[in-house]
Protein backbone atom coordinates (compact mmCIF):
# COMPACT_ATOMS: atom_id res chain seq x y z
CA UNK A 1 0.00 0.00 0.00
CA UNK A 2 1.08 3.25 -0.74
CA UNK A 3 1.05 6.29 1.97
CA UNK A 4 -2.38 8.34 0.85
CA UNK A 5 -0.34 11.47 0.06
CA UNK A 6 1.70 9.45 -2.99
CA UNK A 7 0.57 8.80 -6.27
CA UNK A 8 4.03 6.87 -7.23
CA UNK A 9 2.67 3.66 -9.18
CA UNK A 10 3.43 1.34 -6.61
CA UNK A 11 2.78 -2.80 -6.77
CA UNK A 12 -0.52 -4.13 -5.05
CA UNK A 13 -2.01 -7.14 -4.66
CA UNK A 14 -3.06 -8.90 -7.92
CA UNK A 15 -7.00 -9.69 -7.47
CA UNK A 16 -8.32 -6.64 -5.66
CA UNK A 17 -11.87 -6.48 -4.64
CA UNK A 18 -14.65 -4.95 -7.00
CA UNK A 19 -15.83 -1.78 -4.69
CA UNK A 20 -19.31 -1.04 -6.05
CA UNK A 21 -20.07 2.78 -5.36
CA UNK A 22 -23.62 1.24 -4.08
CA UNK A 23 -21.44 -0.42 -1.26
CA UNK A 24 -19.16 2.71 -0.64
CA UNK A 25 -22.40 5.04 -0.80
CA UNK A 26 -21.80 7.16 2.59
CA UNK A 27 -19.46 4.75 4.24
CA UNK A 28 -16.30 6.39 4.10
CA UNK A 29 -14.86 9.55 3.32
CA UNK A 30 -10.87 10.42 2.32
CA UNK A 31 -9.51 8.15 -0.43
CA UNK A 32 -7.72 6.36 1.47
CA UNK A 33 -9.31 5.31 3.73
CA UNK A 34 -11.66 4.05 1.67
CA UNK A 35 -8.81 2.10 -0.60
CA UNK A 36 -8.02 0.93 2.56
CA UNK A 37 -11.58 -0.12 3.91
CA UNK A 38 -12.24 -1.68 0.75
CA UNK A 39 -8.94 -3.55 0.48
CA UNK A 40 -8.88 -2.01 -3.01
CA UNK A 41 -5.22 -0.76 -4.46
CA UNK A 42 -3.91 2.40 -4.61
CA UNK A 43 -2.31 3.02 -7.84
CA UNK A 44 -0.77 -0.20 -9.21
CA UNK A 45 2.32 -1.21 -11.70
CA UNK A 46 0.67 -2.98 -14.19
CA UNK A 47 -2.30 -1.89 -16.23
CA UNK A 48 -5.18 -3.64 -16.07
CA UNK A 49 -5.98 -6.59 -18.04
CA UNK A 50 -9.62 -7.77 -17.05
CA UNK A 51 -12.95 -6.29 -15.75
CA UNK A 52 -12.04 -8.39 -12.27
CA UNK A 53 -9.19 -5.85 -11.68
CA UNK A 54 -11.65 -2.54 -12.78
CA UNK A 55 -12.25 -1.91 -9.21
CA UNK A 56 -8.61 -0.65 -8.68
CA UNK A 57 -7.98 3.22 -7.05
CA UNK A 58 -5.15 5.69 -8.35
CA UNK A 59 -4.36 7.66 -5.74
CA UNK A 60 -5.84 11.15 -6.06
CA UNK A 61 -3.31 13.01 -3.80
CA UNK A 62 0.44 13.68 -4.35
CA UNK A 63 3.45 15.50 -5.09
CA UNK A 64 2.57 15.13 -8.91
CA UNK A 65 -1.36 15.03 -10.35
CA UNK A 66 -2.30 11.59 -11.20
CA UNK A 67 -3.19 10.85 -14.69
CA UNK A 68 0.63 11.86 -16.16
CA UNK A 69 2.94 9.16 -15.06
CA UNK A 70 0.37 6.69 -13.63
CA UNK A 71 -0.23 3.90 -15.67
CA UNK A 72 -2.15 4.83 -19.09
CA UNK A 73 -6.01 3.84 -18.64
CA UNK A 74 -7.82 2.81 -21.93
CA UNK A 75 -10.36 5.34 -21.88
CA UNK A 76 -10.37 8.82 -21.42
CA UNK A 77 -13.13 11.86 -21.91
CA UNK A 78 -10.92 15.36 -22.25
CA UNK A 79 -12.44 18.64 -21.72
CA UNK A 80 -11.66 22.21 -22.33
CA UNK A 81 -13.85 25.09 -20.36
CA UNK A 82 -14.07 29.02 -21.18
CA UNK A 83 -14.25 30.56 -17.68
CA UNK A 84 -17.64 32.52 -18.25
CA UNK A 85 -17.06 35.25 -14.73
CA UNK A 86 -14.40 37.77 -14.28
CA UNK A 87 -15.07 36.48 -10.16
CA UNK A 88 -12.11 35.38 -8.54
CA UNK A 89 -13.41 34.17 -6.15
CA UNK A 90 -16.21 32.10 -7.98
CA UNK A 91 -13.54 30.37 -9.85
CA UNK A 92 -11.50 29.30 -6.58
CA UNK A 93 -14.73 28.34 -4.63
CA UNK A 94 -15.22 25.86 -8.36
CA UNK A 95 -11.64 24.91 -8.02
CA UNK A 96 -12.56 23.61 -4.61
CA UNK A 97 -15.99 22.41 -5.29
CA UNK A 98 -13.84 20.02 -8.18
CA UNK A 99 -10.86 18.97 -5.87
CA UNK A 100 -13.46 17.65 -3.26
CA UNK A 101 -15.67 15.84 -6.21
CA UNK A 102 -12.51 14.72 -7.70
CA UNK A 103 -11.14 12.91 -4.21
CA UNK A 104 -15.16 11.48 -4.41
CA UNK A 105 -15.10 10.36 -7.81
CA UNK A 106 -12.09 9.15 -7.74
CA UNK A 107 -12.53 6.33 -5.07
CA UNK A 108 -15.61 5.36 -6.67
CA UNK A 109 -17.83 7.84 -4.82
CA UNK A 110 -20.18 9.56 -6.23
CA UNK A 111 -19.66 13.11 -7.05
CA UNK A 112 -21.44 14.44 -3.82
CA UNK A 113 -22.68 12.43 -0.47
CA UNK A 114 -26.11 12.70 -1.05
CA UNK A 115 -25.79 11.91 -4.86
CA UNK A 116 -28.05 10.25 -7.28
CA UNK A 117 -30.98 9.57 -4.81
CA UNK A 118 -30.19 10.60 -1.69
CA UNK A 119 -31.41 14.39 -1.69
CA UNK A 120 -35.16 13.18 -1.99
CA UNK A 121 -37.51 13.20 -4.69
CA UNK A 122 -37.78 17.31 -4.74
CA UNK A 123 -34.48 17.65 -6.05
CA UNK A 124 -32.22 17.34 -8.45
CA UNK A 125 -30.51 14.70 -7.86
CA UNK A 126 -26.30 15.93 -6.87
CA UNK A 127 -25.16 13.14 -8.91
CA UNK A 128 -26.46 12.38 -12.83
CA UNK A 129 -26.30 8.31 -11.52
CA UNK A 130 -24.63 6.67 -14.62
CA UNK A 131 -22.03 5.27 -12.63
CA UNK A 132 -23.82 3.74 -9.70
CA UNK A 133 -22.82 0.07 -9.72
CA UNK A 134 -19.40 0.96 -11.38
CA UNK A 135 -16.11 0.69 -9.54
CA UNK A 136 -13.34 3.38 -9.48
CA UNK A 137 -12.41 2.08 -12.44
CA UNK A 138 -8.40 3.51 -12.13
CA UNK A 139 -10.05 7.06 -12.75
CA UNK A 140 -7.47 9.75 -12.90
CA UNK A 141 -8.61 13.68 -13.35
CA UNK A 142 -5.92 15.55 -14.05
CA UNK A 143 -6.43 19.37 -14.57
CA UNK A 144 -4.45 21.90 -16.71
CA UNK A 145 -4.82 26.11 -16.97
CA UNK A 146 -4.90 27.31 -20.25
CA UNK A 147 -2.55 30.53 -21.04
CA UNK A 148 -6.10 32.34 -22.04
CA UNK A 149 -6.79 32.30 -17.67
CA UNK A 150 -3.84 34.21 -17.14
CA UNK A 151 -4.29 37.10 -19.31
CA UNK A 152 -7.46 36.94 -22.00
CA UNK A 153 -6.91 37.66 -25.49
CA UNK A 154 -7.43 41.32 -24.93
CA UNK A 155 -4.75 41.54 -22.42
CA UNK A 156 -7.03 41.11 -19.42
CA UNK A 157 -5.97 40.33 -16.06
CA UNK A 158 -9.32 39.02 -14.96
CA UNK A 159 -8.51 36.42 -12.26
CA UNK A 160 -4.96 38.98 -11.12
CA UNK A 161 -2.80 36.09 -12.13
CA UNK A 162 -1.09 37.62 -15.27
CA UNK A 163 2.24 38.06 -13.23
CA UNK A 164 2.28 34.03 -12.49
CA UNK A 165 1.70 32.95 -16.06
CA UNK A 166 5.22 31.06 -16.52
CA UNK A 167 7.20 32.03 -19.40
CA UNK A 168 6.61 28.22 -21.12
CA UNK A 169 3.27 29.25 -21.31
CA UNK A 170 2.30 31.25 -24.45
CA UNK A 171 0.40 29.83 -27.71
CA UNK A 172 1.67 26.90 -29.54
CA UNK A 173 2.96 28.65 -33.05
CA UNK A 174 1.64 27.25 -36.03
CA UNK A 175 3.32 24.71 -37.68
CA UNK A 176 3.70 23.80 -41.50
CA UNK A 177 0.42 22.00 -42.63
CA UNK A 178 -1.61 23.05 -39.52
CA UNK A 179 -5.31 23.11 -40.48
CA UNK A 180 -6.73 24.08 -36.71
CA UNK A 181 -10.40 24.46 -35.81
CA UNK A 182 -10.99 27.07 -33.17
CA UNK A 183 -13.93 25.29 -32.41
CA UNK A 184 -11.30 22.46 -31.18
CA UNK A 185 -8.64 24.33 -29.70
CA UNK A 186 -7.60 26.66 -26.81
CA UNK A 187 -9.48 26.80 -23.57
CA UNK A 188 -9.24 28.17 -19.86
CA UNK A 189 -9.19 25.17 -18.13
CA UNK A 190 -8.71 21.73 -19.15
CA UNK A 191 -9.61 18.34 -17.37
CA UNK A 192 -8.09 15.05 -18.41
CA UNK A 193 -10.67 12.56 -17.41
CA UNK A 194 -9.17 8.79 -18.00
CA UNK A 195 -10.74 5.26 -16.60
CA UNK A 196 -10.80 1.74 -17.82
CA UNK A 197 -14.62 2.36 -18.36
CA UNK A 198 -15.98 4.87 -20.64
CA UNK A 199 -18.83 5.79 -18.69
CA UNK A 200 -16.92 6.61 -15.60
CA UNK A 201 -15.23 8.63 -17.41
CA UNK A 202 -17.98 10.52 -19.11
CA UNK A 203 -19.84 10.49 -15.93
CA UNK A 204 -16.58 12.15 -14.38
CA UNK A 205 -16.42 14.45 -16.89
CA UNK A 206 -20.55 15.51 -16.83
CA UNK A 207 -20.77 15.85 -13.14
CA UNK A 208 -17.71 18.08 -13.19
CA UNK A 209 -19.21 20.69 -16.06
CA UNK A 210 -22.65 20.50 -14.17
CA UNK A 211 -21.41 22.07 -10.83
CA UNK A 212 -19.57 24.75 -13.22
CA UNK A 213 -22.37 26.21 -14.48
CA UNK A 214 -22.27 29.64 -14.14
CA UNK A 215 -18.61 29.99 -13.96
CA UNK A 216 -17.24 27.64 -16.65
CA UNK A 217 -18.61 26.61 -20.51
CA UNK A 218 -17.62 23.54 -22.33
CA UNK A 219 -15.26 24.76 -25.16
CA UNK A 220 -14.99 21.36 -26.75
CA UNK A 221 -14.32 18.31 -25.34
CA UNK A 222 -12.86 15.01 -27.08
CA UNK A 223 -13.37 10.75 -26.22
CA UNK A 224 -10.75 8.53 -26.71
CA UNK A 225 -10.66 4.79 -26.70
CA UNK A 226 -7.51 2.35 -26.74
CA UNK A 227 -4.39 4.01 -25.23
CA UNK A 228 -1.85 4.77 -27.45
CA UNK A 229 1.02 4.93 -25.35
CA UNK A 230 2.48 2.81 -22.18
CA UNK A 231 3.82 4.88 -19.33
CA UNK A 232 5.19 2.17 -17.51
CA UNK A 233 7.32 -0.74 -18.60
CA UNK A 234 4.46 -3.49 -16.88
CA UNK A 235 2.24 -2.19 -19.93
CA UNK A 236 1.98 -4.26 -23.33
CA UNK A 237 2.48 -1.52 -26.39
CA UNK A 238 -0.58 -0.89 -27.66
CA UNK A 239 -1.58 -0.26 -31.34
CA UNK A 240 -2.92 3.02 -33.08
CA UNK A 241 -5.32 3.49 -35.94
CA UNK A 242 -2.58 2.85 -38.26
CA UNK A 243 -1.98 -0.45 -36.96
CA UNK A 244 1.18 0.08 -35.53
CA UNK A 245 2.18 -0.12 -32.07
CA UNK A 246 3.05 2.90 -30.09
CA UNK A 247 4.93 4.32 -27.23
CA UNK A 248 7.65 1.75 -27.77
CA UNK A 249 10.25 4.49 -26.86
CA UNK A 250 7.90 6.42 -24.78
CA UNK A 251 9.55 7.88 -21.08
CA UNK A 252 7.95 5.24 -18.64
CA UNK A 253 7.52 6.18 -15.24
CA UNK A 254 10.23 3.70 -14.05
CA UNK A 255 12.64 5.94 -15.78
CA UNK A 256 12.61 8.53 -12.62
CA UNK A 257 15.76 10.70 -14.08
CA UNK A 258 14.38 11.15 -17.51
CA UNK A 259 11.15 11.91 -15.89
CA UNK A 260 12.43 14.58 -13.51
CA UNK A 261 14.61 16.06 -16.70
CA UNK A 262 11.63 15.93 -18.69
CA UNK A 263 8.48 15.85 -17.23
CA UNK A 264 8.32 17.30 -14.04
CA UNK A 265 8.95 21.45 -13.61
CA UNK A 266 11.36 22.11 -11.41
CA UNK A 267 10.40 24.90 -8.63
CA UNK A 268 13.46 26.75 -10.01
CA UNK A 269 12.64 26.77 -13.66
CA UNK A 270 10.55 29.58 -13.44
CA UNK A 271 7.27 30.09 -11.42
CA UNK A 272 7.57 28.29 -8.15
CA UNK A 273 4.04 27.34 -8.31
CA UNK A 274 4.07 25.35 -10.81
CA UNK A 275 7.05 23.10 -8.91
CA UNK A 276 6.22 19.22 -9.42
CA UNK A 277 3.38 20.32 -12.37
CA UNK A 278 3.99 19.88 -15.86
CA UNK A 279 2.83 21.47 -19.54
CA UNK A 280 -0.10 19.46 -21.26
CA UNK A 281 -0.01 19.84 -25.10
CA UNK A 282 -3.28 18.20 -26.85
CA UNK A 283 -3.73 17.95 -30.50
CA UNK A 284 -6.16 16.27 -32.47
CA UNK A 285 -5.03 14.80 -35.21
CA UNK A 286 -7.15 13.15 -37.87
CA UNK A 287 -5.85 10.42 -39.81
CA UNK A 288 -6.35 9.71 -43.10
CA UNK A 289 -7.55 6.10 -42.78
CA UNK A 290 -8.99 5.72 -46.26
CA UNK A 291 -5.46 6.95 -48.14
CA UNK A 292 -3.55 4.92 -45.67
CA UNK A 293 -5.23 1.97 -45.85
CA UNK A 294 -4.36 1.70 -49.45
CA UNK A 295 -0.81 1.83 -48.90
CA UNK A 296 1.07 -1.00 -49.62
CA UNK A 297 2.74 -2.42 -46.15
CA UNK A 298 6.38 -1.67 -47.30
CA UNK A 299 5.72 2.23 -47.34
CA UNK A 300 3.63 2.17 -44.04
CA UNK A 301 6.79 0.63 -42.49
CA UNK A 302 8.88 2.79 -44.16
CA UNK A 303 6.66 6.18 -43.25
CA UNK A 304 7.10 5.40 -39.64
CA UNK A 305 10.76 3.17 -39.19
CA UNK A 306 9.53 0.05 -37.44
CA UNK A 307 7.97 -3.53 -38.65
CA UNK A 308 4.11 -3.42 -38.24
CA UNK A 309 4.11 -6.90 -36.96
CA UNK A 310 6.67 -7.07 -34.26
CA UNK A 311 6.94 -3.19 -33.73
CA UNK A 312 11.07 -3.67 -34.14
CA UNK A 313 12.68 -0.70 -35.56
CA UNK A 314 13.63 -1.75 -39.53
CA UNK A 315 16.98 -3.61 -39.56
CA UNK A 316 16.12 -5.11 -36.26
CA UNK A 317 14.48 -8.22 -34.94
CA UNK A 318 12.00 -6.86 -31.49
CA UNK A 319 10.18 -4.50 -30.41
CA UNK A 320 12.01 -3.13 -27.68
CA UNK A 321 15.79 -3.02 -29.96
CA UNK A 322 17.68 -0.24 -30.12
CA UNK A 323 17.14 2.37 -33.38
CA UNK A 324 19.70 2.07 -35.80
CA UNK A 325 19.78 5.47 -37.30
CA UNK A 326 23.64 4.93 -38.79
CA UNK A 327 23.04 1.58 -41.22
CA UNK A 328 22.37 1.51 -44.66
CA UNK A 329 20.32 -1.07 -46.05
CA UNK A 330 19.76 -1.68 -50.19
CA UNK A 331 17.90 0.85 -51.22
CA UNK A 332 19.20 3.79 -48.54
CA UNK A 333 19.32 4.22 -44.98
CA UNK A 334 17.48 1.28 -42.97
CA UNK A 335 15.52 3.85 -41.29
CA UNK A 336 14.87 6.31 -44.14
CA UNK A 337 15.76 10.40 -43.64
CA UNK A 338 12.13 11.38 -43.35
CA UNK A 339 10.66 8.11 -40.92
CA UNK A 340 8.78 9.31 -38.61
CA UNK A 341 10.65 7.84 -35.52
CA UNK A 342 14.24 9.14 -36.99
CA UNK A 343 12.35 12.51 -36.77
CA UNK A 344 10.88 11.92 -33.31
CA UNK A 345 13.81 10.35 -32.17
CA UNK A 346 16.30 11.92 -29.16
CA UNK A 347 19.28 11.17 -31.44
CA UNK A 348 17.93 13.73 -33.87
CA UNK A 349 16.74 16.16 -31.58
CA UNK A 350 19.56 17.05 -29.15
CA UNK A 351 18.58 14.83 -26.91
CA UNK A 352 14.72 16.13 -26.36
CA UNK A 353 12.13 13.59 -24.98
CA UNK A 354 8.39 14.11 -24.34
CA UNK A 355 5.76 11.98 -22.25
CA UNK A 356 3.24 10.79 -25.00
CA UNK A 357 -0.42 9.97 -23.65
CA UNK A 358 -2.75 9.97 -26.54
CA UNK A 359 -5.68 8.01 -27.25
CA UNK A 360 -7.49 6.51 -30.42
CA UNK A 361 -10.75 8.39 -31.86
CA UNK A 362 -13.54 8.41 -34.40
CA UNK A 363 -15.70 10.27 -34.47
CA UNK A 364 -18.45 9.00 -36.78
CA UNK A 365 -17.81 9.90 -40.68
CA UNK A 366 -17.30 13.12 -42.44
CA UNK A 367 -20.00 13.70 -44.22
CA UNK A 368 -18.06 12.66 -47.51
CA UNK A 369 -17.89 8.76 -46.73
CA UNK A 370 -14.32 9.20 -44.62
CA UNK A 371 -13.99 8.28 -41.00
CA UNK A 372 -13.17 10.98 -39.18
CA UNK A 373 -10.68 9.37 -36.82
CA UNK A 374 -7.12 10.15 -35.58
CA UNK A 375 -5.16 10.04 -32.70
CA UNK A 376 -5.55 12.58 -29.63
CA UNK A 377 -2.20 13.53 -28.74
CA UNK A 378 -1.76 14.37 -25.18
CA UNK A 379 2.60 14.88 -24.21
CA UNK A 380 3.45 15.88 -21.25
CA UNK A 381 6.78 18.09 -20.51
CA UNK A 382 8.83 20.52 -18.38
CA UNK A 383 8.99 23.14 -21.20
CA UNK A 384 6.59 22.83 -24.12
CA UNK A 385 9.17 25.12 -26.06
CA UNK A 386 12.21 23.54 -25.57
CA UNK A 387 10.58 19.94 -26.12
CA UNK A 388 7.36 19.86 -28.32
CA UNK A 389 7.88 22.57 -30.61
CA UNK A 390 11.46 21.73 -31.94
CA UNK A 391 10.15 18.36 -32.40
CA UNK A 392 6.87 19.03 -33.99
CA UNK A 393 8.76 21.62 -35.98
CA UNK A 394 11.00 18.77 -37.24
CA UNK A 395 7.89 16.53 -37.62
CA UNK A 396 6.03 19.07 -39.63
CA UNK A 397 8.14 20.29 -42.14
CA UNK A 398 9.87 16.59 -42.83
CA UNK A 399 7.41 13.71 -41.70
CA UNK A 400 6.74 11.13 -44.68
CA UNK A 401 3.69 10.90 -42.18
CA UNK A 402 2.19 14.19 -42.97
CA UNK A 403 0.69 12.69 -45.59
CA UNK A 404 -1.72 11.00 -43.78
CA UNK A 405 -2.16 13.14 -41.00
CA UNK A 406 -3.86 16.09 -40.63
CA UNK A 407 -3.55 18.31 -37.49
CA UNK A 408 -6.74 19.87 -36.90
CA UNK A 409 -7.25 20.65 -33.06
CA UNK A 410 -4.60 22.04 -30.81
CA UNK A 411 -3.96 23.53 -27.05
CA UNK A 412 -1.16 24.07 -24.24
CA UNK A 413 -2.02 23.90 -20.66
CA UNK A 414 0.23 24.32 -17.43
CA UNK A 415 -0.69 21.20 -15.44
CA UNK A 416 -0.09 22.84 -11.52
CA UNK A 417 1.76 19.83 -9.27
CA UNK A 418 -0.54 17.27 -7.24
CA UNK A 419 -2.98 18.00 -4.45
CA UNK A 420 -2.02 17.57 -0.79
CA UNK A 421 -4.68 17.13 2.06
CA UNK A 422 -6.42 20.50 2.49
CA UNK A 423 -5.19 21.77 -0.58
CA UNK A 424 -7.36 22.08 -3.86
CA UNK A 425 -6.23 22.00 -7.77
CA UNK A 426 -4.67 25.46 -8.56
CA UNK A 427 -3.98 26.10 -4.89
CA UNK A 428 -0.35 27.34 -5.32
CA UNK A 429 -1.40 29.30 -7.69
CA UNK A 430 -3.95 31.35 -6.34
CA UNK A 431 -2.35 31.01 -2.78
CA UNK A 432 -5.33 30.65 -1.01
CA UNK A 433 -5.11 29.10 2.57
CA UNK A 434 -6.64 25.32 2.90
CA UNK A 435 -10.22 25.86 3.97
CA UNK A 436 -13.57 23.62 4.05
CA UNK A 437 -14.86 23.96 0.58
CA UNK A 438 -17.57 26.58 -0.13
CA UNK A 439 -21.03 24.75 0.22
CA UNK A 440 -21.94 25.84 -3.55
CA UNK A 441 -24.92 25.27 -5.45
CA UNK A 442 -25.69 21.69 -6.90
C1 LIG B 1 5.40 16.07 -31.76
C2 LIG B 1 5.39 14.84 -31.36
C3 LIG B 1 4.70 13.71 -32.02
C4 LIG B 1 3.53 13.68 -32.77
C5 LIG B 1 2.63 14.85 -33.11
C6 LIG B 1 3.31 12.33 -33.16
C7 LIG B 1 2.26 11.86 -33.94
C8 LIG B 1 2.03 10.54 -34.30
N1 LIG B 1 2.81 9.44 -34.01
C9 LIG B 1 2.27 8.31 -34.54
C10 LIG B 1 2.78 7.00 -34.47
C11 LIG B 1 4.00 6.62 -33.90
N2 LIG B 1 4.88 7.43 -33.25
C12 LIG B 1 5.97 6.70 -32.82
C13 LIG B 1 7.06 7.20 -32.14
C14 LIG B 1 7.22 8.50 -31.68
N3 LIG B 1 6.39 9.58 -31.93
C15 LIG B 1 6.87 10.69 -31.26
C16 LIG B 1 6.33 11.97 -31.27
C17 LIG B 1 5.19 12.36 -31.96
N4 LIG B 1 4.33 11.57 -32.65
C18 LIG B 1 8.04 10.26 -30.55
C19 LIG B 1 8.86 11.16 -29.66
C20 LIG B 1 8.26 8.94 -30.83
C21 LIG B 1 9.42 8.09 -30.35
C22 LIG B 1 10.57 8.24 -31.30
C23 LIG B 1 11.76 7.41 -30.91
O1 LIG B 1 12.52 7.85 -30.08
O2 LIG B 1 11.90 6.30 -31.42
C24 LIG B 1 5.79 5.34 -33.24
C25 LIG B 1 6.77 4.20 -33.02
C26 LIG B 1 6.64 3.52 -31.69
C27 LIG B 1 7.07 4.31 -30.50
O3 LIG B 1 8.23 4.42 -30.18
O4 LIG B 1 6.19 4.86 -29.86
C28 LIG B 1 4.57 5.28 -33.90
C29 LIG B 1 3.90 4.07 -34.51
C30 LIG B 1 1.08 8.70 -35.18
C31 LIG B 1 0.14 7.74 -35.91
C32 LIG B 1 0.94 10.07 -35.05
C33 LIG B 1 -0.13 10.97 -35.51
C34 LIG B 1 -1.32 10.60 -35.91
FE1 LIG C 1 4.66 9.53 -33.08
Amino acid sequence: MSSPDSNEPIQTSPQPAKISRRRLFGAVGAGAVIAAGAGAAVGRLTAPESASEYGDVVAFHGEHQAGIVTPAQDRMHFVAFDVTTDSRDALVALLRKWTEMAERMTVGEEAHPDGAIGAGEYKPPSDTGEALDLDACQLTLTIGFGPSLFTTPDGRDRFGIADKRPTALVELPKFTGDALEPARSGGDICIQACANDPQVAVHAIRNLARVGFGTVAVKWSQLGFGRTSSTSTSQTTPRNLFGFKDGTRNIKAEETSTVSDFVWVDPKDDQPWMGGGSYLVARRIRMLIEPWDRTVLHEQERVIGRSKGTGAPLGQKAEFDELDLDSKGPRGPLIDKDAHVRLASKEELGGIQILRRGYNFTDGSDGFGHLDAGLFFIAYCRDPQKQFVPMQQSLAHNDAMNEYIKHVGSALFAVPPGVRAGEFWGSSLFGAPPGPVAEAEK
